[in-house]
């Protein structure tokens, strides 16, 4: 029987990770070739024009999956009914901004967008923020929208966990889908702690431990983890843009596994800690390794975490932390 359409909003739409992303989904490389897709897209009033000539383009495809394509300026309109909300639309940080402005700027668009997917969109959407912070922005999102599950909102880290699965290929000489359980635990930002000691490579037909494969425990402890980190800001500056066609990817990746399931691989997606076995202080947005069946995260507890990577667990929930006090003083502040 032929399925019935996913209506997905893409925010953000007229801008550069969009131009990739949009046709990703309507393909149906991201949620099937079989499953029709209403696609929404969502952007300022300035970006209008901009977001028509996607439209045409997008209709030039010829998708087969792509049953309607709209583009709005109206979020009302963008949000009602929506199955999947995807939003990457965001204040960007500007010369002479510091990081609390750029939280600031953010916190009343997530506040907004949170308090109308709560009263628009369908109960069961579920809502990836990628706009920076995107962790924070998140956690604002999830709070203006109290009658939408906890559960039903995350962050994305896949992009950090394939910079960091694709570094561990080049180190072990194989290529990429020989690498699985590389872990990203935290922030999307410089504090992000990412981890492979729990990684596996298959090598020449054998499995064997990621640190094994790499042979260079110094370089697992140092460079590997500072490439990742700012693997963001070497794009920025090598291109004068950031990166877009790798972040449109992962979150394909990331939709994907998260709706169709990860099939028994952990991905790393920052999601509410609630329980989990890590001490990470609970209601964060905080990236952690999971499995996702019939829609749905579970945190991969009980990993042996050392000395080492229990100090960078903890630097990067105590900068969320700070964020989250930021964010909530200043909403709090604004509406007084
Ligand atoms: N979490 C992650 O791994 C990554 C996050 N990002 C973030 O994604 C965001 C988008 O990046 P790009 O596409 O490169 O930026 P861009 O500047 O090319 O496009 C952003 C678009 O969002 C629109 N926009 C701004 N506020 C909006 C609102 N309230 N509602 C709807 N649309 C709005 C803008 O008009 C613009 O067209 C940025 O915040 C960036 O920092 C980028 C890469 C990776
Ligand atoms: O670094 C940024 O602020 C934008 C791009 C980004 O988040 C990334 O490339 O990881």
């Amino acid at each position: 029987m032929a399925k019935s359409p996913m209506r997905v909003v893409v925010t953000g739409a007229a801008g550069q990770i969009s131009y990739s992303l949009l046709a990703l989904i309507a393909r149906g490389d991201v949620f099937g070739r079989d499953q029709p897709v209403d696609l929404v897209m969502l952007d300022l009033p300035f970006a209008k024009d901009a977001m028509e000539g996607v439209v045409m383009e997008l209709t030039d495809c010829a998708f087969p999956s792509l049953k309607s394509v709209t583009a709005t300026c109206d979020q009302t309109e963008a949000f009602t009914d929506i199955d999947v909300a995807v939003l990457v639309g965001a204040f960007p940080r500007k010369p002479g901004m510091e990081r609390n402005d750029m939280l600031a700027k953010n916190a009343e668009i997530f506040k907004a967008q949170g308090a109308l997917l709560n009263t628009v969109a369908k109960k069961t959407v579920k809502v990836l923020v990628v706009g920076n912070p995107a962790n924070t922005n998140c956690l604002i999102a999830q709070k203006y929208a109290p009658t939408i599950p906890k559960q039903n909102f995350s962050a994305l880290t896949r992009l950090d966990q394939n910079r960091a699965t694709a570094q561990i290929a080049a180190k072990a000489g194989v290529t990429s889908d020989k690498v699985t359980g590389i872990t990203i635990w935290g922030n999307h930002s410089a504090t992000q702690y990412p981890d492979a000691w729990h990684g596996k490579v298959n090598k020449d037909g054998a499995e064997v431990a990621a640190s094994a494969a790499c042979n260079d425990n110094a370089w697992l402890k140092s460079d590997f983890i500072t490439t990742v980190q700012k693997r963001g800001a070497a794009v920025l500056a090598a291109r004068k843009l950031s990166s877009a066609m790798s972040a449109a990817k992962a979150i394909g990746d990331h939709l994907h596994d998260w709706i169709c399931g990860s099939e028994g691989r952990w991905v790393s997606m920052a999601v509410t800690s609630d329980g989990n076995k890590y001490g990470v202080p609970e209601g964060l947005i905080y990236s952690f390794p999971v499995t996702c069946q019939d829609g749905t995260w579970t945190v991969v507890n009980g990993l042996e975490i050392s000395e080492f990577s229990r100090e960078k667990l903890t630097v990067t929930a105590d900068e969320l932390s700070g964020e989250a006090k930021y964010a909530a003083e200043f909403l709090e502040k604004a509406s007084a």
